[in-house]
């Protein structure tokens, strides 16, 4: 028999998954918000960046490790946080956990998670969490799932902005796809006997990132910043760090391409806090561009689901495995030792 060959790119997880996965949950996961332009726009950008390497630098030893807010990561590339892993394989979130635990990068953990928030801490001890959260409506409950969040040991809250309201999401509208099968749930919506459902709400203001700041002494990071002036809004609300995204192109269709937008944010925040970007990531080499922009680190939603739907713990280390080989390949060919010395001027648009 032909052995079957490990994929040697990230791309090759995803026909995988889709082989694996009902068609309707594949569609959940990689479709976006109406005629997906943003979807697509993400990962175009990258291909229209291009790299100028230097040569004849003796580099030496590489430095891929990056300091953030919530801790260290030995890779600048974080696990995005995204929902329902039990949709992708059956131990869901705590398979995502242990393999980026073995990476020693950073999981944040979907508000949306079908495992609960204290049992993917205890899956993958010594492994990095971050939460994120959707500000719910009800100031109580926000707060008790905050409380749940430090209590399993996360080191920062992960605001998402970007969602006063759900996307419209065709696939899943066609496909009526709008819950989770039995057995399944988002764990850490439990209050009592009851699951709640997820609030996205127009309401929710700066008032409430004030009022989230002084609910916790974690640091919070705003996630889904796209214009300059929210950035600069972020600083005098006392965020840590700033994560420009357009959460892979499934809320508001037609916003720019994330890496587009990362320049102005980065100029606004002026080196004040740090800066991280997600949407389109696929190569070591979309890595060292969007850090050569002014990223301080980046991360991965849907490449660490294709890897978790093909083959669990294995598919998403092989995931981030792979990206972290690409980044250190692509720092030597740059001509650049670490990670902190990429600069704009080794990406040029093409
Ligand atoms: C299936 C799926 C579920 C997601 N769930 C969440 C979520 O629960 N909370 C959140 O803030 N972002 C969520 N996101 C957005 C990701 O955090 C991230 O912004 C996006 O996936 C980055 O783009 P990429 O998939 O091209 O890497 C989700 C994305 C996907 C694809
Ligand atoms: C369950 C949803 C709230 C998760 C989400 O943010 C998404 O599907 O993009």
């Amino acid at each position: 028999m032909t052995p079957v060959r490990a994929p040697s790119a990230v791309r090759e997880f995803e026909a995988a998954a889709r082989a694996r996965l009902l068609p309707a949950h594949y569609d959940y996961f990689a479709g976006g918000a109406g005629e997906e332009i943003t979807v697509r726009a993400n990962e175009a950008a990258f291909a229209r960046l291009a790299l100028l390497p230097r040569v004849l630098r003796g580099t030496g030893k590489l430095q891929t490790g990056v300091t953030l807010p919530g801790g260290r990561a030995a890779m600048p590339v974080l696990v995005a946080p995204t929902a329902f892993h039990r949709l992708a394989h059956p131990e869901g979130e705590r398979a995502t956990a242990r393999a980026a635990a073995a990476a020693e990068t950073v999981m944040v953990v979907s508000m949306a998670a079908t495992v609960a928030v204290e049992d993917v801490a205890a899956a993958a001890p010594g492994g990095t969490l971050w939460f994120q959260l959707y500000i719910q409506p009800d100031l109580a409950f926000t707060e008790a799932i905050v409380r749940r969040a430090e209590a399993a040991g996360c080191t920062a809250l992960v605001v998402t902005v970007d969602s006063p309201a759900r996307g419209r999401r065709d696939r899943d509208q066609h496909n009526g796809f709008d819950d989770l099968p039995d057995g399944m749930c988002c764990e850490n919506l439990r209050d009592g006997d009851r699951v709640r459902p997820i609030v996205m709400s127009p309401e929710i203001s700066w008032r409430h990132v004030d009022l989230l700041r002084r609910m916790t002494e974690l640091p919070v990071v705003l996630k889904g910043v796209t214009h300059p002036d929210d950035a600069r809004l972020a600083l005098d609300h006392g965020v840590a760090a700033v994560w420009v995204s357009n959460h892979g192109g499934r809320q508001l269709d037609t916003v720019p391409a994330a890496v587009d937008l990362l320049p102005e944010v980065v100029a606004a925040v002026g080196g004040a806090v740090p800066v991280l970007l997600d949407g389109g990531i696929r190569r070591g080499t979309d890595v060292v561009k969007a850090m050569a922009l002014g990223a301080s680190a980046v991360a991965v939603g849907r490449p660490v689901i294709w890897g978790l739907a093909a083959d669990g713990e294995r598919g998403v280390a092989r995931v981030l495995g792979l990206l972290h080989d690409e980044v250190e390949h692509a720092l030597t060919l740059l001509g650049v030792a670490s990670v902190h010395d990429l600069r704009p001027g080794l990406v040029r648009p093409c």
